[in-house]
């Protein structure tokens, strides 16, 4: 029997307006299906809509068309604020800029996603700075982290709900090889820890070799 799928996306279609008017297609009916646990690699051509997608995946946008189910409810149809509560709860997300929020210290930064999701948990919190080598600069601000701690810390952000589902676009894509190997390797073994399943977009070859499974975006359409 099938494992219950965590994350189905179903004949989704995206079209944007062209500020000059017109519009642009992006999407053309892309579907997929995520297991509880699993890892996902999106990969494309710069502009064929990787970030587009995991953006309706999190709910931050609506499809044209199309449907994004998480655990069985549908997220894609759900009005803006349940979305965002679903979101707070149900999934992370880390991006290649970090975004982290800078008049927050490190331990506040960390805590921030599980506080707004009410799943606060210091010891797992204070497990996830030892595991993420960031126990000794809790109390600094994020501006004074090198980038991978801060990768390091949008990471531990993201878990610190132990959401099921965990969305990353280029979380690499700003580090140096070394600081991208323990980023991904990281992320990897907390996602295993906490169970939750992985979408990476990515351009890395060596990120998407490091996923489950891996699909291709062109065209609108995946394979
Ligand atoms: N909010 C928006 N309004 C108008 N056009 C958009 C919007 N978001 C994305 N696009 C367009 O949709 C296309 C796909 O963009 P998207 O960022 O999803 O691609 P991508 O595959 O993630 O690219 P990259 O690898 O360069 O990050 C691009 O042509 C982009 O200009």
């Amino acid at each position: 029997m099938f494992p219950a799928m965590l994350l189905t996306a179903k004949d989704l279609h995206k079209t944007f307006a062209l500020p000059g008017g017109g519009s642009q297609p992006v999407l053309n009916g892309v579907s997929l299906s995520l297991a509880p646990g699993e890892t996902l690699a999106l990969t494309g051509e710069s502009g064929s809509g990787k970030s587009t997608l995991l953006h309706l995946l999190a709910g931050l946008e609506r499809p044209d068309s199309g449907t994004v189910t998480l655990d069985g409810a549908p997220l894609s149809a759900l009005p803006d604020a349940a979305r965002a509560e679903a979101r707070r709860t149900r999934i992370g997300l880390v991006f290649q800029q970090f975004n982290l929020i800078p008049s927050l210290d490190v331990a506040a930064n960390l805590a921030f996603q599980a506080r707004l999701a009410g799943r606060h948990d210091a010891r797992w919190c204070a497990t996830l700075a030892e595991r993420l080598g960031l126990a000794p600069q809790l109390s600094a601000w994020p501006e004074t982290l090198s980038g991978g701690q801060q990768q390091r810390l949008a990471i531990g952000r993201a878990l610190a709900a132990r959401p099921p589902l965990l969305l990353a676009d280029e979380p690499t894509g700003n580090l140096d090889e070394d600081n991208a190997a323990t980023v991904l390797a990281l992320m990897l073994e907390l996602a295993a820890e906490t169970g939750a399943a992985l979408v990476t977009v990515t351009h890395s070859a060596t990120v998407a070799a490091a996923m489950s499974r891996r699909l291709h975006l062109s065209h609108g359409r995946l394979a």
